[in-house]
């Protein structure tokens, strides 16, 4: 199989999930980034600044296995949060893919709390995230969004080397959620599964439960 008939198909399913998210409203304005890994422990991820909803094949860039671009369109950038997929590729060796969406929910879930996690309900739609409890009593792990996203980067590898996350997501305080997976779909099914326990809590709160 060469490189290009392994990879066509990734990235077109990468750009049909991409318009999915932005007609969720989870990817207006050129926000968030997508990526999948390759054999060879490189990957692929959206380049910097394009609109999520009309991405192309030329809309990606290649990262090498060393963290050097490798492939790229002219006048390209890699995403500006380069730096988060490569440490969350490193910190799960079994992650193919790497999505991170910006929503209106997952900003206001955000300051909920002032510490570094967000409990979560114990909903059945917990299972999707693998979470197979009775009443499970788990929490996301929130970050700090600093300007400068390696920094960001170095906290998320920092805390999950000394403890791993509950869930296979994280949230970046006023920011958005970056979930991993074992594959594209599960990745957008993970995306999907928090964004519902997001809009759940907004909702939770404006009724006052
Ligand atoms: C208006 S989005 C601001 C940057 C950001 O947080 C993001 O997710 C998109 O950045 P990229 O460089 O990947 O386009
Ligand atoms: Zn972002």
């Amino acid at each position: 199989m060469t490189t290009q008939s392994l990879t066509d198909p990734l990235l077109a399913e990468i750009i049909a999930t991409a318009r999915h998210f932005y007609y969720q409203g989870w990817m207006v304005g050129t926000a968030g980034n997508l990526s999948v890994r390759l054999p060879n422990g490189g990957f692929w991820i959206t380049a910097s600044g394009r609109s999520k909803g009309e991405l192309c094949k030329s809309d990606f860039v290649r990262i090498g296995p060393q963290g050097k671009v490798e492939h790229t369109s002219p006048g390209l950038k890699p995403s500006a949060e380069t730096a988060i997929h490569q440490v969350i590729y490193k910190l799960f060796p079994e992650a193919t893919s790497c999505y991170h969406v910006h929503s209106v929910e997952a900003n206001l879930v955000s300051r909920f709390v002032q510490g570094d996690s967000l409990p979560l309900p114990p909903l059945e739609m917990l299972k999707g995230l693998g979470v197979w409890e009775e009443n499970p009593k788990c929490s996301l792990p929130i970050f700090t969004n600093h300007l400068q996203v390696p920094r960001i980067a170095t906290e998320i590898e920092e805390r999950f080397t000394k403890a791993l996350p509950e869930v296979p997501a994280l949230l970046i305080r006023d920011h958005g959620i970056t979930v991993w997976a074992t594959s594209l779909e599960s990745a957008r099914n993970y995306i999907e599964l928090v964004e519902y326990i997001f809009r759940y809590l907004v909702a939770a709160r404006c009724a006052g439960i």
